[in-house]
């Protein structure tokens, strides 16, 4: 039927000459389009209900980090003999259900305890191949590449997904395998990978352009399981590659320097199960902080590793600031979206400049609905805060998982009642965010309806 939709004009013009019409077209007027669904598909949208303004007191539990689980749990691909993978302080969020998944998919048997621990049993993973639908769904499922290709010689990867914030390419990724000899070729929109004297890598040297931290995690843990040394020039110096070199470290590979802009690996042919923590989440802590000083108030934090740590306090009075995104040690910018929002309800302007990711400003617009004053100009914003009573309800949208968490805080420091929908964004990346902040005394609820999306 659409075919002969884009004909029909086509055929007027000719049709002035001499008309032949091919025996598959008709001058017979097409049916209407019918109006009637054919396929109907039931999903849960999930919004959040905030009322405010809040004020917080009390403790919060900070979880486990995605950013350390998620290429943590990729690695534990790498252990080959010696008993499953025990980690600790895995967090319950979707993301990580995702990468569970991928692990499946690969043959992986995984036992998912409450308290964050989980069991990755990965001796026996019979394919290459992880579930394109879930690779392409969170960005840290590419990650497997890495090992898949370091222990097994071969992997078939669809491209990664991710919190949408720029073109994310993988070209850091590739260059780094080609220079552990892996043979790297694009077919039907896949990435066929294999080491190219059919065994295994080989250790090289790769200097990266710019310290991505997937690709830097990604090419440890290949290195780790290929044969000989690697060094990583200009490697990402985040706290989280710091804890997956710990955790392949635990596994017995030899990593030297992770966490610092060189990273030396000498390669194991086999690494070991083992029993391992990773790291609380610093992004979901200096969210949990942004809450504290957006709300005036004082709460205090812990997690599975310290107990109770710092207190966040703030004053009634907070001036403007200007932070730039950097790689680490510089400012994260997984926090820029929060503390764009904390500089709405500052006094004066304040500067704020994304320079990690060219797409990272989707959440100007919606904080500018909830009465935020800010002006972009390509990747750069300034703010101009109007104290606490600068915001005031509408709804909003979640267009990614910070952006989300930006405009939660936006919310409860704005007065009324209003939703955040696309609520599903957040839970990617932080446990529980609703129930914690509740708990804290914020009047924050989720609400979930049913959607149902027609397809003709
Ligand atoms: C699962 C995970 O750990 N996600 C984090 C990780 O993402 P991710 O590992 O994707 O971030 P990268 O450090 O790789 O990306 C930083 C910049 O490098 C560019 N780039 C990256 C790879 C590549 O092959 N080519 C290239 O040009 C990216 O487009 C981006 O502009 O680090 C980011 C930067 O701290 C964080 O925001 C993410 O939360
Ligand atoms: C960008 C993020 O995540 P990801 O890299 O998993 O998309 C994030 O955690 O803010």
């Amino acid at each position: 039927m659409s075919s002969m939709l884009l004909v029909a004009p086509s055929f007027t013009l000719c049709n002035l000459q001499n008309p032949k019409l091919p025996k598959s077209l008709s001058k017979t007027p097409p049916p209407p389009l019918s109006l009637k669904p054919q396929t109907t598909l039931q999903t849960l949208s999930h919004n959040l209900i905030i009322s405010g303004p809040s004020h917080l007191s009390g403790h919060v539990r900070i979880s486990g980090s995605k950013n350390s689980a998620l290429p943590v749990l990729a690695a534990a691909l790498c252990c080959s003999e010696g008993g499953p993978s025990i980690l600790r302080g895995i967090p319950d969020l979707s993301d990580v259900t995702t990468m569970i998944s991928i692990l499946q998919s690969l043959g992986a048997r995984i036992d998912v305890e409450d308290g964050g621990l989980v069991v990755v049993d990965a001796e026996g993973i019979g394919s290459v191949e992880p579930c394109s639908d879930s690779v392409g769904r969170i960005r840290a499922g590419f990650f497997v590449v890495g090992p898949l290709v370091g222990r097994f010689g071969e992997a078939v990867m669809a491209l990664p997904g991710g919190c949408e914030i720029g073109s994310r390419p993988i070209d850091l990724f590739v260059r780094g395998l080609r220079a552990l000899s892996a043979v790297v070729e694009v077919r039907h929109g896949k990435l066929h990978v294999c080491a190219a004297n059919g065994k295994g890598l080989i250790g090289g040297r790769f200097h990266l352009d710019y310290p991505s931290v997937g690709a830097t995690e990604t090419l440890m843990m290949a290195a780790s399981v290929a044969n000989g040394v690697t060094v990583l020039t200009n490697a990402a110096q985040e706290p989280e590659v710091a804890d997956l070199a710990r955790f392949l470290v635990a596994s017995g590979a030899s990593i030297e320097g992770a966490g610092t802009s060189t990273v030396i690996i000498s390669g194991r042919k086999k690494l070991h199960g083992t029993e391992f923590t990773i790291i609380p989440g610093r992004i979901e802590a200096g969210t949990f902080m942004v809450a504290a000083a957006i709300t005036r108030s004082c709460i205090s934090m812990g997690s599975h590793l310290l107990e109770v740590s710092a207190i966040s306090a703030a004053g009634s009075n907070l001036q403007a600031f200007d932070f730039k995104t950097c790689p680490y040690p510089g400012f994260p910018t997984d926090l820029q979206p929060q503390f764009m929002a904390l500089l709405a309800t500052c006094n004066g302007a304040g500067i704020v400049e994304e320079s990690v990711f060219e797409g990272r400003m989707r959440h100007v617009g919606e904080l500018q609905k909830l009465g935020a004053k800010i002006e972009t100009s390509g990747n750069s914003a300034v703010v101009w805060g109007n104290g606490q009573s600068a915001l005031s309800g509408s709804h909003v949208v979640a267009t990614d998982l910070r952006a989300g968490a930006s405009l939660v805080l936006a919310r409860m420091a704005a007065q009324g009642t209003t939703e955040i929908a696309g609520a599903a964004h957040i839970d990617r990346g932080y446990e529980k965010l609703e129930v914690k902040l509740h708990l804290l005394g914020a009047n924050i609820r989720r609400e979930q309806q049913a959607l149902s999306i027609a397809f003709k």
